[in-house]
């Protein structure tokens, strides 16, 4: 493998931006500092652009194996090193969904030499894998991905003993997604009798309401407060939920909770234009909520961001049926890039994004040597331009499913350079035809 020396780069790391040069060399960074005269094979001049740690994305459903007409490994990290993503963690809801080791075995073959980013994978819980839970192999596993209540869910937990059973089993983070499926179902009927088949879309966060979010996630929670174990609630989205989580620092909290870009940028009034394109679970709620939430994470009651990238085909989601319309949208590609308008708003600094998309990751689910721009580490880093525009199209959207949220959305941002484990992968707007390399993660176990 061969060495990268990048120069007169804006170093986002660890709460501090310093100009520095990089050198690395086999896939680690060796160097950080003044390097003028360091022999490398190749040189990146980084002048007027800032390097942050590459993103670590902790919610992805990248629907390999059984659901590769929507996503593989190979779209969909081409998607996600567009976007500056350079690890991720993906969810069990594949087809066989992962509920055992076999087919986390299974998802790593499948992983070796097709995907372009680290990988890490979640084992499904169910009430019949509690055993397999217990003596879960720690490396396998990224972590526990547990459904409380959702529609989703392949396998929904919503017994409290079971879920007590799995908070106090697991040797590694359990993660769970919150919704209410007996309120939503009520809440769906109700609307079903109005409009038939044909309720607008602009309800979706009325009918999966706050309300549902917030129940699913207290219930667990008081399982989880009771027998004092950790947990990690995906995917927040309303005001209401935020009194569920302390605002104490991560190391200091057993409950630690993750937002997503669309979140941050969307609300109820963009489904009049994009309609089914917008339908995720949970919903997308209000202006009110949106602020709620920027707020929340500014606080520290939200611990990390995540994409939540559940590709969808275009055709499916633009039906007018709302109940036939799948949840979920691709966003790989651009979650880095919505959170740096929230940079050019004056919203968060670049040290914060960085914090809550890279450092806090790696440290929520104890990843080896990623997640911080420090000598000994994998260089896993993404060069961005936020001088440089760049319009979000469907044209150059690399996820299977060829469509994105933003599309025409004029991003004040770019990603100009990605590179996993030392490699380029992506530069000034072009993938580089490389074998794909990215490793399986490593855990602090
Ligand atoms: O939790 C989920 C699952 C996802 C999917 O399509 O896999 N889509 C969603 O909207 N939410």
């Amino acid at each position: 493998m061969s060495s990268l020396l990048i120069v007169n780069a804006q170093l986002v790391n660890e709460g501090r931006i310093v100009e520095a040069d990089v050198y690395i060399n086999e896939g680690r960074i060796e160097a950080i500092g003044a390097l003028t005269g360091q022999a490398a094979s190749q040189v990146l001049d980084a002048k007027g652009r800032y390097l942050l740690p590459g993103m670590i994305d902790d919610q992805v459903h990248f629907r390999e194996p059984g659901l590769t007409n929507k996503g593989d490994l190979i779209t969909e990290t081409r998607a996600a090193v567009a976007g500056g993503i350079t690890s991720f963690l993906d969810m069990p809801n594949t087809e066989p969904p992962t509920l055992s080791n076999e087919l986390l075995k299974e998802k790593h073959q499948l992983a070796v030499g097709r995907s372009l980013a680290n990988y890490g994978f979640y084992l499904g819980a169910s009430s019949e894998n509690i055993e397999l839970i217990k003596s879960l192999d720690v490396q396998l596993a990224c972590g526990v991905n547990v459904f409380v209540g959702s529609s989703c869910a392949s396998k929904l937990v919503d017994d409290p003993d079971v879920l007590r059973e799995i908070l106090t089993s697991s040797p590694v983070l359990v993660a769970a997604h919150c919704e209410d499926m007996p309120l939503i179902a009520e809440n769906e009927e109700s609307y079903r009798s109005i409009y038939g088949d044909a309720v607008p879309f602009e309800l979706h966060g009325v009918i999966r309401s706050d309300e549902a979010c917030y129940l699913a996630a207290a219930r667990l929670l008081e399982v989880a407060h009771d027998c004092k174990a950790r947990v990690h609630i995906l995917h927040i989205s309303s005001a209401k939920e935020l009194e569920l989580f302390s605002a104490a620092s991560m190391a200091e909290k057993l409950i630690t909770a993750e937002v997503c870009p669309h979140y941050l940028h969307f609300s109820d009034e963009d489904y009049a234009s994009q309609q089914g394109l917008l339908k995720c679970n949970p919903a997308i709620k209000t202006i009110e909520d949106r602020a709620a939430l920027i707020q929340g994470l500014l606080e520290g009651h939200l611990d990390i961001i995540g994409s939540a990238h559940a590709p969808h085909l275009f055709t499916e989601k633009q039906g007018s049926n709302y109940f036939k319309t799948p949840a979920g949208m691709p966003m790989v590609q651009d979650a880095l890039l919505s959170l740096l308008e929230n940079y050019q708003d004056g919203i968060f600094s670049l040290e914060f994004i960085v914090e809550k998309t890279s450092h806090a990751v790696a440290q929520l689910f104890s990843i080896q040597e990623r997640g911080f721009i420090r000598e000994g580490y994998w260089a896993d880093l993404v060069l961005v331009d936020l001088e440089q525009p760049h319009v979000a199209s469907q044209a150059q959207a690399f996820a299977k499913c060829a469509w994105t949220p933003y599309d025409g959305y004029p991003f004040r941002s770019s990603i100009a350079a990605t590179l996993v484990n030392g490699e380029l992968v992506w530069h000034e707007g072009r993938l580089l035809e490389r074998s794909p390399r990215g490793q399986a993660l490593q855990f602090i176990r």
